[in-house]
């Protein structure tokens, strides 16, 4: 977590180039997704939103041992050593996670079938222009749908439900290193295409700039907690290019990469199999090398 909150380091990540376990199998990891009880009375409605406080209030190592596992499962698919959720890390946080689930009423049994995870960090940004800005913006932090039930909507109804629970718009969300699946949905479902790398890692769509500019010859005052400085400072030739992970892990292993959306995905088996750590790496050096910061 980057409690600092300017993206932080990657190992703080868990991310390493060391081989991972295999994934577990589909029946195992339906099963540690699943709880036997009926929560209705304990979770509520089958979208919650689940503060640090409402997390330590639940008292149920039933939901706390199904929202690790689950968040287990995320890590995996993306490499990543040590997951960046837990129960015991957000009853410790600012962070919400945002949770869907349902009850079988055939089997009486309860599944969680995905999450987000988001937190408010001061960020400190450039946009295309290099321009820079400071603020506290709202940070997809982790986001994980069972693999069981991607491409099913469940993932937009998180998101949806999280939107207009924050108040916010998706314009507004920065990315925490992304996955290229992910930037596919962002782009497919919210028309969001156009990113901008950070070197945090975090990535802004250009519209949160768009949104502070000049517009009719006005300039529009900056939401709370944003500023940009009056003479903003030009670094380089002034320019920056849209960048895209080009060995991103794309989603899970078992599923396709097809996609309506205008990413462009890696897909050969080293590209697949590259963990983001390193592409980060090779990221922050191409903008080191081939862009005078000052
Ligand atoms: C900041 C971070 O957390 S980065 C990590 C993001 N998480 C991951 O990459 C983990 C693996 N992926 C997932 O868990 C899920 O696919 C999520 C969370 C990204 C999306 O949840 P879903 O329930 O699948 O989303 P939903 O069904 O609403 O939308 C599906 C869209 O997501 C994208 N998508 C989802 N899975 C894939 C995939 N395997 N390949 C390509 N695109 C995909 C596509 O845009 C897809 O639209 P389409 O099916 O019409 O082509």
């Amino acid at each position: 977590m980057h409690e600092n909150g300017v993206g932080g380091d990657k190992k703080d990540r868990g991310e390493e180039e060391e081989e991972d376990p295999p994934l577990p199998s589909v029946a195992l990891a339906d099963s540690i997704m699943q709880v036997n009880a009926d929560l209705r009375p304990i979770l509520g409605p089958q979208l919650v939103r689940l503060d640090p406080m409402r997390i330590k209030q639940l008292q149920d190592p039933q939901v706390y041992d199904a929202i690790d596992s689950l968040a287990k499962l995320s890590a995996h698919c993306l490499q990543l050593r040590t997951p960046l959720t837990t129960c015991e890390k957000l009853i410790n946080s600012d962070s919400t996670l945002y949770l869907s689930w349902k009850y079988d009423e055939e089997e009486k049994v309860s599944r969680l079938l995905g999450f987000a995870k988001v937190g408010r960090k001061k960020l400190f940004l450039y946009d295309a222009q290099m321009q820079t800005y400071e603020g506290e913006v709202l940070c997809l932090l982790d986001f994980y749908v069972h693999f069981s039930t991607q491409r099913q909507g469940v993932g937009k109804q998180i998101l949806d439900y999280m939107f207009s629970q924050e108040h916010a718009e998706p314009y507004q969300l920065a990315l925490d290193n992304p996955s290229v699946t992910l930037l596919g949905f962002m782009s497919q479902k919210y028309g969001m295409n156009r990113p901008v790398w950070q070197n945090t890692n975090f990535v802004v769509f250009d519209e949160l700039f768009q949104s502070l500019s000049a517009e009719n010859g006005v300039e529009k005052s900056p939401p709370d907690g944003w500023r940009r400085p009056m003479t903003p400072r030009r670094l380089g030739t002034g320019m920056t290019d849209t960048r895209w992970l080009q060995h991103a892990v794309s989603g899970h292993q078992s599923k396709g990469n097809a996609m309506a959306a205008p990413v462009d995905a890696d897909m050969t088996p080293q590209g697949a199999l590259s963990n983001r750590a390193h592409q980060a790496k090779a990221r922050k050096a191409h903008i080191l090398s081939s862009k005078p910061l000052w």
